[in-house]
């Protein structure tokens, strides 16, 4: 559903296609993305169910994950070529903050072009939640692969592995069902298009994020059904935390005065009212509440594959050292826009991710 320009959709309408703006430009101009990335999981996950039930031995994809890897890393690495070319063309406006430095290798790595588009089809929100989580050869669908080729292995996919793909087909399926907040990350509205989104999209995303499934089709795990509750327990606390952090910050910022969001207290700042920092909830408890959540979850993804491995537990440890490397990056942006109020919002809350240790 075409929204009116300067809105943003009042509602969501699962499976049908709605549109969104994003944060304002430079240039004063706000671009639109198109919603449906819940419609495209329940698309592809039907078309998937065709194909196998038609005869696509899908449990034979596990044997070609590397040559698959090395050819998404050089599709990345071509693309992100493309679009250092595309962004040689482009007016200043047009580029990101941090694509400019002049070092040409510098910004093939970070992209010089803020929002490279062909008419109204945007590459780097495409390539942020399509091809790498639902798209061919993406992190869920190799999981899948991986658990029906334990099937006809073993007898029976182990609980171990049904873990590891339910937990991650819920990051997943959170992910585009809440497609909108992607608009408001980073990655969208301040790095540019370049090789380190392209190939973490594309080529790491679904080959490293799979690592657990991988692992376990190898080294079958046992595990008793009160670990396995505990486990789930775990990933649901992260989830939890995880959800509610993002919603609170998303309603907030689409609307301060909603009821949901309301009575928690603020810190006013210098760039207006709809930029308003909140200092109670879930975003006064330490400043990246919802990093502490994914982390929760990353770690309950690992738990299934048990503590003789640490190949597991490499998308944890790869993990804390991205989002605390981010969380630095976002620190600088924030101290950058909001001055004095974000250096009060630090003193009122001290810790960053995890409280009282970090
Ligand atoms: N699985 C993966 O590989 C990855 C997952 N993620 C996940 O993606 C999600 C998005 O992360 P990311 O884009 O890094 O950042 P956040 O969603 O945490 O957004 C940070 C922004 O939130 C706003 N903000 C910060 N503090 C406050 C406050 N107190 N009140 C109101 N607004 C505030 C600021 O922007 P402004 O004021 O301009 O609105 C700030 O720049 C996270 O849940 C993260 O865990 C991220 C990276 C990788
Ligand atoms: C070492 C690599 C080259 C670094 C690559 C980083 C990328 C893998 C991540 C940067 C930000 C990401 C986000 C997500 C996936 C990973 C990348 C692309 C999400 C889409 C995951 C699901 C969340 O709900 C939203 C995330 C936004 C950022």
């Amino acid at each position: 559903r075409p929204q009116r320009e300067g809105t943003l959709p009042p509602y969501r309408v699962p499976l049908c296609l709605q549109v969104a703006e994003g944060l304002e430009l430079k240039d004063k101009s706000r671009l639109r993305y198109p919603i449906n990335g819940g419609a495209r999981l329940v698309l592809t996950a039907l078309l998937v169910g065709l194909a196998v039930s038609a005869g696509l031995p899908l449990g034979a994809l596990p044997e070609m994950l590397v040559p698959l890897a090395f050819a998404a890393t050089l599709t990345a690495l071509i693309f992100s070529f493309l679009l250092y070319l595309k962004a040689l063309g482009v007016p200043p406006s047009a580029l990101a903050p941090g694509g400019t430095s002049g070092n040409p290798i510098y910004d093939f790595f970070l992209g010089r072009e803020l929002n490279p588009r062909i008419c109204s089809f945007d590459f780097k929100y495409f390539c942020e939640l399509r091809p790498g989580l639902i798209g061919w050869g993406c992190w869920v669908l190799i999981n899948l692969a991986l658990l029906i080729q334990e099937a006809e292995l073993r007898g029976s996919p182990s609980l171990a592995m049904w873990l590891v793909n339910g937990f991650q087909l819920l990051y997943v399926g959170d992910a585009l069902w809440h497609e909108e907040a992607v608009l408001t990350t980073m990655d969208i509205t301040h790095d540019g298009f370049g090789f380190m989104l392209a190939f973490g999209d594309l080529a790491w995303v679904p080959f490293t994020y799979s690592l657990q499934a991988q692992f376990l089709l190898h080294h079958p795990q046992p595990l008793g059904l009160p670990m396995a509750s505990a486990i789930c327990l775990i990933n649901a606390l992260g989830y939890y935390i995880f959800r509610r952090a993002n919603s609170q910050k998303n309603t907030f910022r689409k609307n301060p005065s909603d009821p949901r969001v309301a009575g928690l207290e603020t810190i006013p700042t210098a760039t207006g009212r709809q930029l308003l920092l909140l200092v109670s909830g879930w975003w006064g408890m330490v400043r990246h509440p919802n990093y502490l959540g994914d982390l929760i979850m990353a770690l309950a993804w690992s738990l299934p594959c048990g503590v003789s491995h640490l190949l597991p537990y490499f998308y944890f440890l790869y993990f804390t050292a991205l989002l605390v490397h981010r969380e630095a990056r976002d620190e600088q942006q924030c101290l950058q826009k909001y001055g004095l109020a974000w250096q009060e919002y630090c003193r009122r809350v001290p810790y960053r991710i995890l409280p009282y240790v970090y």
